[in-house]
């Protein structure tokens, strides 16, 4: 905010009762964290190449080039400035335009880091780092993305030359979608069968070059463009989602990505003791990853809102007085206050998340694979259901700004138009929930023959107690104690998945059974997620959390976050047993005197997101929530407004216009 600026959500920020400097540690995840963010967040922001306001003005064409013009900028300042891994990382995140860059930092790096040798790391990423090379991550073809086992794509090992040769058979093989490849990107990490003397051996990775890197010409037999334009204006049209089509592309045999599985020069196939499912590794990595960007997009359209909504007034003026701000109203509240509990519990989840796949990275490292099937399920839960929610809550908070959320500069239309395919980008939401469905069916399974559960799915090893358990909840107040509510949380998800289980028993053929089922074991799945953000949540707080009011107003949001799921999937904790209609009830009650507690701090924790309003780029979410004077300015500067007539009035209006005079003398 500008000095001396007035500040009209001042009285707001007064009446907080925590140390908001501090909730800005927490939310960060650091000291250190917050300081850097911060420092590159005011870097972006007083950039005026980094200005984004135009966006959806723009034709494709312009701001696609755009995009470029940011990325190189961003670049030269990330050398000029000699900024390390970290803060470059939130350079772009502050940028905040979807680009090839994070296909490049995003997906071709980590492939090569994830399923390439010490020796193919050696030599491509040093190339990748500088960006002489640019890459993207080809796996999704015209006719199968959920399905990576039917891609159709060949790599068939030619022991005369010593190489691949990369096909692309059928119309349908066509790669389609990787972000990146349109335009810009000179390789790819390409997904693609392995033939080796006329012998399948799966899906692997490959890295092909794509583009001359002198005139950055398609090289020969390769085919390539931009599959056209996408959801909304501006939002992710920024990005070059591309079309590859192979003609017999020869690449050197070392290219195949070999950590998983070698062929040797004479065309022998080694399977190295590293499991075959890491050649889906970077999907775990970027699942894992888009859990956080979902507490970031989540926070951003919340503080919209949140700010929004204390600004706004309709109705309930007495004896001439102000009317009632918005976020008095108990069904604002009642809307908007799960929200923003979801982005403190996704936040907090998220680290969970980070720090479990960097404990099983490690693990592989040392050759321990016993934790891949957790890592599986837990990143591709949480990334059903923390980007289902996400774009969920975005249009609720659109809807929340009424009116004027519509506006594109409320920055929530652009923000769901960029945020919505997180639903289905790194595997559909249905499709990986059906995954992590396998993994309980198999845990349930397992439970008779004395193999201990651990790690989030520990509970079930406590099925006995779980399966027939009754809540003691009497008051309101007793769900304000996390170990009852976890209980329930247990209950319902074990309950679900035994339940699946057991009705999975009665098909003769198990295969045929979970696709009669998927929709049961969907929810069931969604239900183990939900305890792990619930449980995960109610874990950070028994760490030490420093600064004044600042546990008790998580261990408030943590409340809020955990019954506010119960209260939307009330039928399940009640079909299952695990809690009675009138401990939903209570649930209910207290839940709305939450809402009370949170009504004074709720702008201030929308300002522990320590957002710029360049980052927010919102009217509605402005710092100083001066919004009407910026919606009326703001209004002028559109390019209809640039003359009082319009283009068109002499061709189009004038005539109709004269046409009703005409009609009326006669
Ligand atoms: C505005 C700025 C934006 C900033 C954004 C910030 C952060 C985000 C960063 C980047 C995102 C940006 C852009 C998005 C780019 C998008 C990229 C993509 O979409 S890439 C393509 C992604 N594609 C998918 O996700 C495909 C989904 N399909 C699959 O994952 C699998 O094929 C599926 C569904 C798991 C099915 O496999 P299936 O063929 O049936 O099974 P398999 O036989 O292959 O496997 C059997 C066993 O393997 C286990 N398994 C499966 N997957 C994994 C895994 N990943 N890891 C470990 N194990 C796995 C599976 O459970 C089976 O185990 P059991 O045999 O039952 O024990
Ligand atoms: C913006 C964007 C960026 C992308 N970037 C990349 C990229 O960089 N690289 C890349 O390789 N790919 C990329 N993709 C592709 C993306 O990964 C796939 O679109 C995604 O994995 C979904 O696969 P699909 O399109 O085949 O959907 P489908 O599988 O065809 O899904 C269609 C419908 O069928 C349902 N369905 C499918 N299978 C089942 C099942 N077994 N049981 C029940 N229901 C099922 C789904 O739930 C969905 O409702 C991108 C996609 C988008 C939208």
């Amino acid at each position: 905010m500008e000095v001396g600026a007035p500040d009209y959500l001042a009285g707001e920020r007064q009446t907080a009762e925590f140390d908001v400097e501090s909730m800005k540690v927490t939310w960060a995840g650091s000291r250190h964290a917050l300081e850097v963010s911060d420092r590159m967040a005011r870097l972006v922001a007083s950039d005026p190449v980094f200005r984004k306001d135009n966006r959806v003005m723009l034709s494709r064409k312009e701001l696609f080039k755009n995009t470029l013009r940011k990325a190189a900028h961003a670049w030269k300042r990330i050398v000029e400035l000699r900024l390390t891994e970290e803060e470059a990382s939130r350079v772009r995140f502050f940028v905040d335009e979807p680009a090839f860059t994070d296909l490049h930092w995003g997906m071709f790096v980590p492939a090569i880091k994830g399923q390439g040798t010490e020796e193919q790391q050696q030599k491509w990423l040093p190339l990748a780092y500088k960006m002489q090379i640019i890459g993207c991550y080809a796996q999704t073809e015209l006719g199968h993305g959920s399905n990576v086992q039917g891609l159709e794509t060949t790599a068939t090992f030619d022991p005369k030359t010593d190489e691949f040769i990369i096909h692309s058979p059928t119309l349908t093989s066509s790669k389609w979608w990787p972000g990146g490849l349109g335009k810009v990107s000179t390789h790819a990490v390409a997904y693609a069968r392995l033939i080796v003397d006329g012998q399948e051996h799966g899906v692997h990775g490959f890295i092909v070059q794509l583009r001359s890197l002198d005139d950055h010409m398609p090289l020969p037999g390769i085919t390539v463009g931009d599959i056209g334009m996408k959801f909304g204006s501006g939002a992710y049209n920024s990005m070059d989602n591309g079309v590859l089509r192979f003609d017999n592309v020869r690449i050197p045999r070392d290219q195949m990505l070999m950590r998983v599985l070698q062929v040797t020069r004479e065309g022998k196939v080694i399977q190295s003791d590293v499991p075959r499912q890491l050649i889906y590794g970077t999907m775990v990595f970027v699942r894992q990853t888009i859990v956080a960007d979902a507490s970031c997009a989540l926070s951003r359209a919340v503080c919209i809102a949140t700010r929004y909504s204390a600004v706004r007034r309709q109705f309930g003026s007495q004896n001439g007085g102000p009317e009632t701000q918005v976020i008095d109203y108990k069904t604002q509240q009642s809307r908007l206050f799960p929200l923003l509990a979801s982005a403190y519990a996704f936040r907090f989840v998220s680290e969970w998340l980070k720090s479990l796949y960097t404990d099983v990275t490690e693990k592989l490292q040392r050759g321990e694979f016993s934790t891949l099937p957790e890592a599986h399920a837990c990143t591709a839960g949480l990334k059903s259901i923390t980007t289902s929610a996400t774009a969920d809550a975005i249009e609720e908070c659109r809807k929340l700004c009424g009116g004027h959320g519509y506006l594109a500069n409320s920055g929530l239309p652009e923000l769901f138009a960029v945020y919505v395919p997180a639903c289905t980008y790194e595997g559909d939401n249905t499709v990986l929930l059906l995954q992590v469905a396998r993994f309980l069916v198999k845990t349930v399974s397992q439970l008779g023959s004395g193999k201990v559960p651990v790690g989030t799915t520990a509970y079930m090893g406590r099925a006995r107690h779980l399966i027939q358990c009754k809540s003691n909840v009497q008051s309101a107040e007793d769900w304000l104690n996390p170990q009852v509510v976890v209980e329930a949380f247990e209950a319902r998800s074990l309950r679900m998945s035994v339940a699946c289980a057991e009705n999975l028993a009665k098909f003769p053929n198990p295969e045929e059974g979970f696709a009669q089922l998927a929709a049961d074991l969907v929810e069931a799945a969604a239900a183990h997620c939900q305890l792990i953000v619930v449980t995960k949540f109610f874990e950070k707080l028994q760490q030490d959390i420093p600064g004044k009011g600042v546990k008790k107003q998580l261990q408030i949001l943590s409340s809020v976050y955990a019954l506010y799921i119960l209260h939307k999937h009330l039928g399940d904790f009640l079909s299952t047993g695990s809690i009675t209609p009138k401990q939903g009830a209570l649930a209910n009650d207290q839940l709305r005197s939450l809402y009370s507690k949170i009504r004074p701090n709720a702008v201030a924790l929308v300002d522990a997101f320590n957002y710029t309003d360049h980052y927010l780029s919102s009217v509605l979410g402005r710092y100083d929530g001066n919004v009407y004077p910026t919606l009326y300015e703001e209004a002028w500067k559109d390019p209809l407004n640039d003359s009082v007539v319009p283009d068109g009035y002499q061709e189009y209006i004038r005539p109709l216009l004269k046409q009703q005079i005409r009609n009326a003398r006669l």
